[in-house]
């Protein structure tokens, strides 16, 4: 089976084409003011209109309120609201219940004990995106650092619902993390860019070519 990819802080007509063109599964739009890769709502409702029926759409929000979380998904309708803050369960399903829309929590990884939280989260979500740990410096973001944690701590691994990989990954370690973590889905934001923010289509398309070449070691869960 294909493994799934998303392409996460699209903020250019060039780069979303070229996420589209390589068949990425799913293009992520960031609202977060702090990141370089921040969009306003209006811009990311342009953009994504050429991914509409082609990949998902997926909303990337940090401890977001319910008032900007009802305006993102009114004016964007978003497939999946990637929750990457410190959203607690609870929480997690309110913003599942407020808004009708599929969500998917990003959980920081460091080690296997990281882990033990997916059993309080998997009745309140659809997906999960084990990431890295945000490095301890004031400047890093909640993700988008380009970290990476170790991939054999998700081999074996069934949370209950479908997974992503993310943290650190880029053309040249993407299939080796795929075939470690034996993950059927996989995200990138840093790997792929020439500077913070700025995606580069040749690195998006490599991504993408070099995830599918990958060999699965687990059939992925399917949908949401
Ligand atoms: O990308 C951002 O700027 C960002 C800001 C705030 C919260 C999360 C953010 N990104 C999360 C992602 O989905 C990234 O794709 C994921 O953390 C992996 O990032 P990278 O290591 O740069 O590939």
């Amino acid at each position: 089976m294909a493994i799934e990819v998303k392409i996460c802080g699209l903020n250019t007509d060039e780069a979303v084409t070229a996420a589209l063109e390589a068949k990425a599964d799913f293009l992520g739009f960031v609202f977060y003011t702090r990141s370089p890769r921040h969009l306003p709502i209006a811009e990311a409702v342009r953009l994504a209109a050429a991914a509409r029926g082609r990949a998902r759409i997926v909303a990337l929000t940090v401890d977001a309120s319910d008032d900007f979380l009802s305006e993102i998904v009114d004016r964007l309708n978003p497939d999946l609201l990637q929750l990457h803050g410190r959203e607690t369960p609870a929480r997690a399903a309110e913003i599942r219940a407020l808004t009708g829309v599929p969500v998917m929590k990003a959980l920081a990884i460091s080690e296997a004990a990281d882990l033990a939280v997916v059993a309080d989260y998997v009745a309140s979500v659809d997906r999960f995106l084990f990431d890295a740990k945000p490095p301890r410096t004031p400047q890093a973001l909640p993700g988008g650092n380009g970290v990476a944690f170790d991939w054999r701590l998700l081999a074996g691994l069934d949370p209950g619902r479908p997974h992503m990989l993310s943290g650190g990954l880029d053309p040249s370690n993407v299939a080796r993390a795929i075939e470690i973590s034996g993950v059927g889905a996989v995200d990138v934001s840093s790997g792929v860019e020439k500077m913070p923010g700025e995606k580069d289509p040749d690195l998006i398309r490599a991504f993408v070519r070099n995830a599918r070449a990958a060999r699965a070691a687990s059939a992925p869960r399917r949908d949401p």
